[in-house]
């Protein structure tokens, strides 16, 4: 099994392109599934969780060819409308393929994509909604079956913010006949990307990016050329990595208005951040980082998928910052393996309090989830000694790249097959 080995030290400097964002392209593949005519999509990223997305349409019948940073989706007529265990299970994004199987086709089984390390992580606000659309909905054997002869539209009033969950039940509503409203919808760029996706093969969206979606159902989707968007995780990850590091970078073919609550908190950690239409230069050369405190909300807050790279940098920062953990409630799994580089943070239910350390000190840690392990990775960044990360197959879910990537930003990392280099005392 891989592993990422990191000699920490060097501040990142120099110009890093954001990939494709893996919560875009997700969705968007899924929604081909919809399209009754050539779809290619571009700046997809290469990562394991597009892997499992285009096994999962394959497996259904669907006609898809990645070729580079291209995806190009043929009209096909699916051969299965199941999402098996086997599949679902190690990528929750799965689910994502029910809205479209029941709008188009009337029927989907999908397997429950169950809980992770992060969180119970239900799924009632997705059935909820088919439900309230008109489709049969049971869940037997950990499976959902759904089955309609044609979705209705419905006034949707989600309990929580949901993206997956409004994305799920927009996808379902463009073929659905009548009017659909999305009532409390999630506000994520993501969610505007898959609008913008689908409206290019002629549905009807409306006030995607507010929390009140309007779908007026149409017959059938066509196809489209569509360009996903950059990942803004991604980029607030390297952002922080130059913070930590003293550095100097700048990101390209990213969308700074995606991560104002990010860039925020960025400066107040005492970055100098400069913008332009498409790139994000940050500033931290020589200062060492002050402790911020976050709170993890939906979009425009500040995002959950951010916060284990913060709590990374507050170990490391000047005086005291709090991170409150507001979306998923075991969220923290980055914290005890952070303790183990030397980090000074107590959990208080869900309140990480990091007073920061002079420095870490590398240790062999082990990932545990996607965002735990790009903390893992910024703190290997800073720390005296070589870091041996392990179970880096989370990282692969959703960085495109990671090492050649800060490679080229002058740190010191490598993948290493199997076994550690690093001595036992
Ligand atoms: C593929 C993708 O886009 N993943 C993102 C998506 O996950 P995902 O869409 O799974 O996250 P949700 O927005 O649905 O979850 C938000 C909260 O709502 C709860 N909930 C959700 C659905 C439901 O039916 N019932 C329910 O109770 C969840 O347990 C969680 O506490 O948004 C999260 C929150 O920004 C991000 O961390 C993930 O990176
Ligand atoms: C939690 C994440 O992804 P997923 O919803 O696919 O598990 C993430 O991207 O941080």
């Amino acid at each position: 099994m891989d592993k990422l080995l990191i000699s920490g030290g060097p501040a990142l400097q120099g110009e890093v392109r954001a990939s494709g964002a893996k919560n875009a392209a997700l969705p968007i593949l899924a929604a081909t599934l919809l399209a009754e005519a050539p779809v290619t999509l571009t700046n997809i990223p290469r990562l394991r969780d597009i892997a499992t997305t285009l096994a999962l349409l394959g497996r259904m019948g669907a006609r898809l060819t990645r070729d580079g940073d291209e995806v190009r989706a043929e009209p096909s007529a699916l051969t299965s409308c199941v999402a098996p265990y086997e599949l679902v299970k190690t990528m929750r994004a799965s689910i994502l393929v029910l809205g479209p199987l029941v709008a188009r086709y009337g029927r989907a089984d999908v397997s429950l994509p169950g809980g992770c390390a992060i969180g119970a992580r239900p799924v009632n606000l997705h059935l909820d909604g088919l439900r309230a659309m008109g489709a049969e909905v049971t869940v037997e054997s950990g499976y959902i079956r759904a089955r309609a002869a044609r979705l209705q539209g419905a006034r949707l009033v989600m309990e929580m913010v949901s993206v997956t969950g409004t994305e799920n039940l927009m996808m379902a509503a463009t073929l659905a006949q009548g009017e659909t409203l999305i009532e409390n919808a999630a506000r994520e760029p993501e969610v505007v990307d898959l609008a913008d996706f689908l409206n290019a093969l002629g549905a009807r969206i409306e006030g995607a990016g507010t929390d009140l979606i309007r779908i007026q159902g149409v017959e059938r989707l066509g196809g489209a050329c569509y360009r996903v968007m950059p990942d803004r995780i991604e980029t607030g990850t390297f952002l922080v990595g130059a913070a930590m590091t003293g550095g100097r970078i700048r990101v390209l073919d990213t969308r700074p208005e995606c991560l104002d609550a990010v860039l925020q908190k960025l400066r107040e950690a005492g970055a100098e951040i400069a913008i332009g239409p498409d790139w994000i230069e940050l500033d931290m050369q020589g200062r060492r980082p002050r402790a911020v405190d976050i709170h993890t909300a939906p979009h425009p807050a500040f995002p959950t998928d951010m916060q284990a790279q913060f709590c990374a940098l507050n170990s490391i920062a000047e005086g005291v910052g709090t991170v409150t953990e507001a979306i998923f409630e075991n969220r923290f799994m980055h914290v005890p393996e952070l303790q183990r580089m030397g980090a000074d943070i107590r959990v208080e239910g869900n309140v990480a309090i990091c007073r920061g350390v002079e420095g870490l000190t590398a240790a062999p840690v082990m990932a545990t989830d996607l965002r735990a392990s790009a903390g893992l990775v910024l703190a290997g960044l800073v720390a005296s000694g070589e870091t041996l990360i392990d179970r880096i197959y989370h990282l692969d879910r959703g960085y495109d790249n990671i090492e050649s990537k800060l490679l080229a930003l002058g740190a010191r990392i490598q993948r290493v097959a199997g076994e550690s280099r690093i001595a036992t005392p």
